[in-house]
């Protein structure tokens, strides 16, 4: 056993961990803006913008300069390459505005899923060439965290053994190169909602999932204090017909991180996978009032549940600025709060917060 050939030096680990750490804060969590220009290209169709390089930065310019009192719910944020080197209308760097608040940069980097032949639809997820360049070059554009999202569903046959095998090990090989490059790895296994199987069977292949993980991480030599997960929370499947209070979906997830989530972690940071804006609130309170043992952060790296009453809001006008603003804060507090437990629903939700956002095979 190879023990004496230390991956990474102590100051290496010092400045993971504090990341890490940093970014699940107090109740801080995680804005995923990073859609790729397709997945951008379907949110703003929804709402009939055209999907512009010109559309897609005015939005983003709306989210990065809310007022800074963000900073005490939003820890880091995930962009896509085009908006790294993105500036707002004066001419600054988001990067640079995103940075000044005390928000952690991240970039994704996956490039999206391929099929793997003789698999019931599966896939594995693309990106490792290149990656420690690619990795190199943003940490010195201002990242300090990555992503990379592996998809696994639940039909006939799914996921296989090779599918989980796969992502497992590709996942843990681009967490220890990004740690190589300073960078924090977001290690993102989402087992998706589409099907019609119950939240039991979801929990089984959710720990299935997750112990191949934390297995191909230890093979790889990743050091978990400083990395995050992002996993999906353990609900039925989107065409299910029983239904689960937020209390079932808590005790479920809690108890698939418990049994397969090392303590070294720092933090869980989940997806919202096409749950309402609420309901993924609303999961996210119960989980940390779950009467289980939980020595990890329990937060939010949310795409859709923190953008869509935003862009709902927004339109496509500047003049609804100051709306967009504001739906995209409550939403930020909201889920700051429920990361604390201390979320308390209201009742008075617009539309666009309690409307699912599934989108049937997100793969990427
Ligand atoms: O499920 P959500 O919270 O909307 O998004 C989760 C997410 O990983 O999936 C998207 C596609 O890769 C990303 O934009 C985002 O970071």
């Amino acid at each position: 056993m190879a023990y004496q050939f230390s991956a990474l030096t102590p100051e290496q680990k010092k400045e993971l961990s504090e990341t890490a750490r940093h970014i699940v804060a107090n109740g801080k969590g995680i804005l995923a803006a990073d859609e790729s220009v397709g997945t951008m290209g379907s949110r703003l169709q929804r709402i009939k913008v055209e999907n512009t390089e010109e559309n897609r930065r005015q939005f983003r310019e709306l989210l990065f300069t809310v007022d800074s009192s963000v900073n005490q719910s939003i820890g880091g944020v995930i962009l896509f390459h085009e908006t790294l080197y993105q500036k707002d209308s004066q001419g600054k760097l988001f990067r640079d505005i995103l940075k000044e608040k005390g928000i952690v940069v991240g970039i994704k980097l996956d490039q999206g899923v391929a099929p793997l032949a003789g698999t019931n639809k599966e896939t594995s997820t693309q990106g490792l060439d290149g990656l420690s360049q690619r990795c190199a070059q943003y940490k010195k554009d201002g990242a300090d965290f990555g992503k990379w999202r592996a998809v696994l569903r639940i039909d006939n046959h799914c996921p296989s053994q090779l599918a989980i095998q796969e992502n497992a090990n590709t996942l843990a090989r681009y967490a220890s190169i990004c740690q190589q490059n300073g960078l924090v790895p977001i290690v993102e296994p989402e087992v998706i909602p589409d099907g019609d199987h119950d939240m039991e069977h979801c929990q089984y292949v959710t720990e299935k999932v997750l112990a191949a993980v934390y297995k191909a991480l230890n093979d790889h030599h990743v050091y978990l204090e400083g990395t995050l997960l992002k996993p999906n929370m353990v609900t039925a499947g989107h065409a299910c017909t029983k239904k689960y209070t937020p209390e079932q979906v808590a005790m479920a997830t809690v108890t698939a991180l418990h049994r397969t989530v090392p303590a070294a972690v720092p933090g869980i940071c989940f997806l919202s996978g096409g749950m309402s804006e609420e309901d993924a609130t609303l999961n996210l309170n119960a989980i940390n009032l779950c009467p289980l043992p939980k020595p990890w952060k329990l937060s939010f790296s949310y795409g859709r549940a923190l953008q869509a009453s935003a862009l709902a809001a927004w339109g496509g006008k500047a003049a609804n600025k100051k709306a967009t603003q504001e739906a995209f804060m409550k939403r930020a507090l909201a889920n700051c709060q429920a990361a604390k437990g201390q979320y308390v629903h209201t009742g008075s939700s617009g539309t666009a917060s309690t409307q699912s956002l599934f989108t049937a095979c997100y793969t990427y």
